[in-house]
């Protein structure tokens, strides 16, 4: 596995599995690797003939310099890993590689309406962060399929969006949710939680399922059924921070035409910023 910091060694391999007609799988990371990260992995080795991860933790995508600054960094055990899972190259620079004249001057990829909405109303420039990285990292490695989890269901939508309108010939492949045991799904973030907040965190799921049984059982969605949900939530002991029943195909408001639902979470648990989501089939 070659492990590689600089944007010019980055060329040069990809320039040579070009060359070689390989097909060339790529996964977006920010490290801190959990068995979610390892089904991209896997999915990628299904779909290409040359696995690329990427581990960058983007400063443009951090609204909130302590998140930024305490996001957990384990490039060596991450290295690890992946050589483990037979990942053929690992691009890991460092921020003054990826935006060399700083970010105040750098290029920009924006995408209207979904970035600025819901999950992006909560974290502002988060979103531009996130279009703008993925872009650079499309152009850099030129991937033929590119795969992302759907546990970001918002970005996974965004980044839809972007190669549609942009014209990338890359397919985009959303992975499943991989969840604990006990149900609370993986997520770097988690490490901020104490023992004791751990055992809580399950609860995030726990009472997401409850809401979309109401919905699959026909309930209409009305704001008591999300207050109800919110307060179960201050119960548990999380402090709710987004909590959205949207139409899984627009994230626009649920109309009588909506086929199919999508509960967006967001909770604070300590210094932990918890989200999960679930779809919910309203045709049954
Ligand atoms: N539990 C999971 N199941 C499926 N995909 C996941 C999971 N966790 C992360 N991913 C995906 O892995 C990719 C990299 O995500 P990232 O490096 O931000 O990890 P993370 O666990 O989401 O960390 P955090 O959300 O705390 O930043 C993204 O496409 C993300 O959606
Ligand atoms: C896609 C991504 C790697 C871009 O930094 C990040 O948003 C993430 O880890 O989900
Ligand atoms: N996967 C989430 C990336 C972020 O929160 O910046």
């Amino acid at each position: 596995m070659l492990i590689i910091d600089s944007v010019a060694l980055l060329r040069r391999e990809i320039r040579d599995f070009r060359k070689n007609n390989k097909r060339i799988a790529l996964v977006p990371t920010m490290g801190n690797l959990h068995e979610g990260h390892m089904t991209l992995v896997e999915e990628a080795k299904a779909r290409g003939d040359v696995v690329v991860v990427s581990i960058f933790v983007n400063p443009m995508q951090f609204e909130r310099a302590d998140d930024l600054e305490r996001y957990p960094r384990t490039l060596q055990e991450d290295c690890e890993k992946l050589n483990k899972r037979g990942v053929d190259l690992v691009f890991a620079p460092s921020p003054a590689e990826v935006y060399p004249k700083g970010l105040a001057t750098q290029t920009q990829v924006d995408v209207p309406v979904i970035s600025t909405i819901l999950e992006g109303a909560s974290r502002p420039g988060h979103f531009r962060g996130v279009s703008t990285i993925v872009s650079k990292l499309f152009n850099l490695v030129q991937p033929q399929v590119a795969c992302f989890g759907q546990k970001d269901f918002q970005q996974l939508a965004l980044l839809r969006t972007m190669v549609e309108d942009m014209g990338y010939d890359i397919e985009i492949v959303g992975v499943p949710i991989v969840r604990a045991k006990d149900g609370l799904a993986l997520s770097s973030r988690n490490g901020y939680l104490t023992a004791d907040e751990r055992k809580i965190a399950p609860q995030l799921n726990k009472i997401m399922n409850a809401l979309a049984q109401r919905l699959s059982q026909g309930e209409r969605h009305t704001d008591e059924m999300l207050q109800e949900t919110a307060q179960q939530l201050r119960e548990a002991g999380f402090t709710p921070d987004e909590l959205f029943i949207r139409d899984a195909k627009t994230l626009q408001e649920l109309s009588v035409d909506s086929t199919s639902a999508v509960i967006l979470m967001a909770a604070w648990l300590g210094k932990a910023r918890l989200i999960d989501n679930q779809e919910v089939d309203l045709t049954q």
